[in-house]
């Protein structure tokens, strides 16, 4: 599936850029442009890997280029002053070449939720195609959820202007968060949800997660959009842009999980190596089926039991896709059948798109899983309960 991306506010932009990396790594790109629109003018400086041209201030005049420090209102108002602004960002996405938009943001930020759905609302008259949205929660801990209640007992309780660098009332990370959840699921068609507390090490600060749980996202999102654009070697099955836009979008968020586990490829290691293996084409490591089967199976388990973007009952889904990337040698049509039955008596998903990617340089076999539907997570119940709102889906 080929996509347009467009990263909103600080996180936001951060997982764009790491959408960028992802498809710069991958060996069936899928990226065919992305954009990235903020009220800050140097967490725009601090991109890596979207052009310069192809990123927009917003809202300079109101904030001075210093962001909108948690105010989705305002934020909001700016998207609606600039939506000529909003329009031309969007407006650079080569529309006719993507089969759809991703907007990434990160929900509790003001600039993220206030402008993210105007983002979405402005991609749906212009694309024609799917627009879903990858949003990032903010981390319990930085609403003073039970988190922020394990650091106050490490450092003893927390002073009240401590409370301020957590949800203070100028940042109020949750309600941002829970209005945007609320917005986007109705408006976007689809909302993929990732949790910072998946990827946060205990005692690690949230700055030092971002990065990782940028970059694992985007792998993941990159593996499913790779899966249906892997043309050699040929795949067994490839997951195509109409199966994915048939697998997003029930009611419902999205979730996405991984896991791989280390396998052989045959190739040499260093230059040498490297041209011998072309000159050669290669040497195609013999696996035993048995193993392959056994390495799909439990790599597919751990996809769906361990590290999924947002803690979920797996059963609360309605659609599952799965995307397996590995050698050609370990990609054995009775492995990935077997995967797909274990991921659907997991799930109770009975029909499950799948599709492979065979990558003759792969050093894993890796199995990503979207689900689809998802309407039971303790981690958006205790968003609603720290908020006082009904159910967000
Ligand atoms: N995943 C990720 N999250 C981030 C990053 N930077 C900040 N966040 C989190 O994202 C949320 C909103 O912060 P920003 O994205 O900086 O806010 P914004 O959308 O730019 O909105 P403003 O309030 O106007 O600055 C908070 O929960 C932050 O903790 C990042 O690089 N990656």
């Amino acid at each position: 599936m080929k996509i347009g991306v467009v990263g909103v506010g600080g996180g936001g932009t951060a997982l764009a850029d790491a959408l960028v990396a992802a498809d710069a790594d991958s060996s069936a790109p899928f990226l065919v442009d992305a954009v990235a629109v903020d009220t800050d003018a140097a967490a725009l400086e601090a991109l890596d890997g979207i052009a310069d041209d192809d990123r927009h201030l917003l809202g300079a005049v109101h904030t001075d280029g210093n962001g909108t420090a948690g105010d989705a209102g305002e934020a909001a108002r700016i998207a609606r002053e600039e939506r000529p602004e909003l329009q031309a960002a969007v407006d650079s996405l080569p529309v006719g070449s993507i089969d759809a938009t991703v907007v990434c943001a990160a929900l509790g930020g003001g600039t993220g939720a206030g402008v993210a759905p105007a983002v979405v609302d402005v991609l749906g008259q212009v694309t024609g195609t799917p627009v879903y949205v990858a949003g990032a929660l903010p981390g319990v801990a930085e609403v003073g959820g039970d988190g922020a209640a394990a650091d106050a007992t490490s450092d003893g309780p927390k002073r009240a202007d401590e409370e301020a660098d957590t949800d203070g009332p100028d940042r109020p990370l949750a309600s941002n968060a829970a209005d945007a959840v609320g917005t986007l699921t109705a408006s976007a068609d689809d909302l993929v949800l990732v949790d910072p507390d998946v990827w946060r090490a205990s005692g690690a600060s949230y700055e030092a997660t971002w990065p990782r749980q940028d970059a694992a996202l985007a792998e993941r999102l990159g593996a499913l959009f790779a899966a249906g654009e892997a043309t050699e070697p040929t795949p067994e099955r490839v997951l195509d842009a109409s199966e994915l836009t048939n697998t997003f979008g029930a009611d419902g968020v999205s979730v996405v999980g991984a896991a791989s586990t280390a396998v052989e490829n045959g190739r040499r290691d260093g230059v040498v190596g490297g041209l011998l293996d072309k000159l050669g084409g290669g040497a195609e490591p013999d696996v035993d089926e048995g193993e392959a089967v056994s390495v799909a199976v439990n790599t597919a388990r751990k996809a769906v039991t361990h590290r999924l973007s947002l803690p979920c009952d797996l059963t609360s889904a309605s659609r599952a896709a799965i995307a397996f990337h590995a050698p050609p040698g370990w990609l054995s049509r009775r492995g990935l059948e077997r995967a797909r039955s274990l991921v659907a008596e997991e799930t109770g998903v009975p029909e499950i798109r799948w599709g492979d990617h065979p990558d003759p340089h792969a050093e894993s076999f890796r199995v990503t899983v979207l689900l689809s539907g998802v309407d039971d997570s303790d981690r958006l119940t205790a968003l609603e309960q720290t908020v006082g709102a009904n159910r967000l889906v």
